[in-house]
C-alpha cells in the first residue's frame, strides 16, 4: 500500500502587507476552534474592529523578520518537508491549516499519486483544541467529501516522545557548548486562555511535562529553569506566568542572564523571532538584565529530521 506523510503547520500571510495579514487573520481567528465565541458576536468584531486595527501593526512586525524566500514559518516548514522527503524515502507533502498550501489540495494531490495511507503529523508537539483539533476537523471535512477515502494515522501530539525531548535538549546543549550557560533558562510556550484548561484541554499539562522532561534531560536544578507562556491575545486571563512579566521581574531578583527557548514551536515564526528574540529582549535589557539570548527552534536541523523520522517510522510499525 502506497504511503505518504502530510506535515501540517498553522499557516502564515503570503506577504508582509496589511492586506495579506488581514486575509490571514480573518481565516485564522474566524475558526471556531481558535475563538469559540458565538459567530453573531465575534465575526462583526473580527471583521469590523480587530483585523482593520491589527493588520497594519502585525504587517510591520512581519516585515522585520521576512526572509528572501518568504515568511520564516513557511520557509522553515518547507525546508523541513523537503529534507524529510529525501531522508524518509516516501512522499512528504506540506500543508497549512490556514492559507497556502492548503490541506485539501495537498491531500488530493497525494491521492492522485496513488497514495492509500496517510501519516498526518501536525507540527505541534503539544495537543490543543485550538491547533491540533482544528487540523483534525479540517482533515475529516476533506475526507468526508471523497468517494474513496485513504487510511490515515493522525499524530495527536509528541510532547513526551523521547526523540522530541532529545532533539530540544540536544539543541540547547549544543548552544551552551558553543556559548556557555546562562543563569536561567526560560522554556516559553504559546499561551491559551486559562479557561481552556478548566474545560479539559490537555495543552497546559503537556507543556508542563515537556518542560520538566527537557530540564531533566539537561540535568537542570529547580532554580535553573522556568516554564512561561507568551503571545497572549485579547483581554481574557491566559495561562501564566506570562513570559514578558517574568522578564521584567528577573533582574530585580538578581538574575542578569537568561536564555529563552520555545519548545512548542517546531519552526521559527513571528512569535519566536519578533516577540521572543526581538521585543522581549528589549524588555529584559530595559529592566536591567545584561545578557539575553534566544535559542532557535528545531527548524530544518538534523535533530528535527531525526525526530520526524522517528514519528513516521513508529507510525509505520503500528499500522502495518
Ligand atoms: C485566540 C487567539 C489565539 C489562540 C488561541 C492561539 C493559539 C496558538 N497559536 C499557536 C501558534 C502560533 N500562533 C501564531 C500567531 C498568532 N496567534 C494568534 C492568536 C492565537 N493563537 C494570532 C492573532 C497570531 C498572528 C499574529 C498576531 O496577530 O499577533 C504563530 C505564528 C504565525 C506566523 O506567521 O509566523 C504560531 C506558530 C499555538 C501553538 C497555539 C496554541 C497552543
Ligand atoms: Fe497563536
Ligand atoms: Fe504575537
Amino acid at each position: 500500500m502506497s504511503r505518504a506523510v502530510l506535515l501540517v503547520n498553522l499557516g502564515t500571510p503570503t506577504a508582509p502587507t496589511p492586506r495579506a495579514v488581514r486575509r490571514y487573520l480573518r481565516e485564522f481567528l474566524g475558526d471556531r476552534r481558535v475563538v469559540p465565541l458565538p459567530r453573531a458576536l465575534w465575526l462583526p468584531l473580527l471583521y469590523g474592529v480587530i483585523t482593520p486595527l491589527r493588520s497594519p501593526r502585525v504587517a510591520k512586525a512581519y516585515r522585520g523578520i521576512w526572509m528572501a524566500e518568504g515568511s520564516p514559518l513557511a520557509v522553515y516548514s518547507r525546508r523541513l518537508a523537503e529534507s524529510l522527503a529525501r531522508e524518509a524515502g516516501l512522499p512528504v507533502a506540506l500543508a497549512m491549516r490556514y492559507g497556502e498550501p492548503d490541506m485539501e489540495t495537498a491531500v488530493k494531490e497525494l491521492l492522485r499519486q496513488g497514495v492509500r495511507k496517510l501519516t498526518v503529523i501536525p507540527l505541534y508537539p503539544q495537543y490543543s483544541q485550538t491547533t491540533t483539533a482544528s487540523v483534525f476537523d479540517r482533515l475529516a471535512e476533506i475526507l468526508a467529501r471523497l468517494p474513496a477515502q485513504p487510511g490515515f494515522c493522525f499524530r495527536s501530539d509528541y510532547h513526551d516522545h523521547p526523540a522530541y525531548i532529545e532533539a530540544v535538549a540536544g539543541s540547547i546543549r549544543d548552544f551552551w557548548q558553543r556559548q556557555g550557560r546562562p543563569e536561567k533558562l526560560l522554556l516559553s510556550f504559546h499561551g491559551l486562555p486559562e479557561k481552556s484548561r478548566r474545560q479539559g484541554d490537555p495543552y497546559y499539562d503537556q507543556c508542563v511535562t515537556s518542560a520538566r522532561l527537557i530540564a531533566a534531560a539537561l540535568g537542570l536544578g529547580a532554580d535553573d529553569w522556568m516554564l512561561v507562556f507568551q503571545s497572549r491575545f485579547g483581554p481574557a486571563r491566559w495561562l501564566g506566568p506570562y513570559c514578558v512579566e517574568v522578564l521584567k521581574r528577573l533582574p530585580q531578583e538578581g538574575v542578569w542572564s537568561v536564555d529563552v527557548v520555545c519548545p512548542g514551536f517546531a519552526v521559527d515564526c513571528l512569535e519566536t523571532l519578533e516577540e521572543i528574540a526581538g521585543t522581549n529582549r528589549e524588555v529584559f535589557l530595559q529592566a536591567g538584565g545584561r545578557q539575553y539570548r534566544y535559542i532557535p527552534a528545531l527548524n530544518d536541523s538534523p535533530r528535527h529530521l531525526t525526530l520526524m523520522r522517528a514519528l513516521v517510522e513508529e507510525n509505520d510499525e503500528r499500522s502495518t
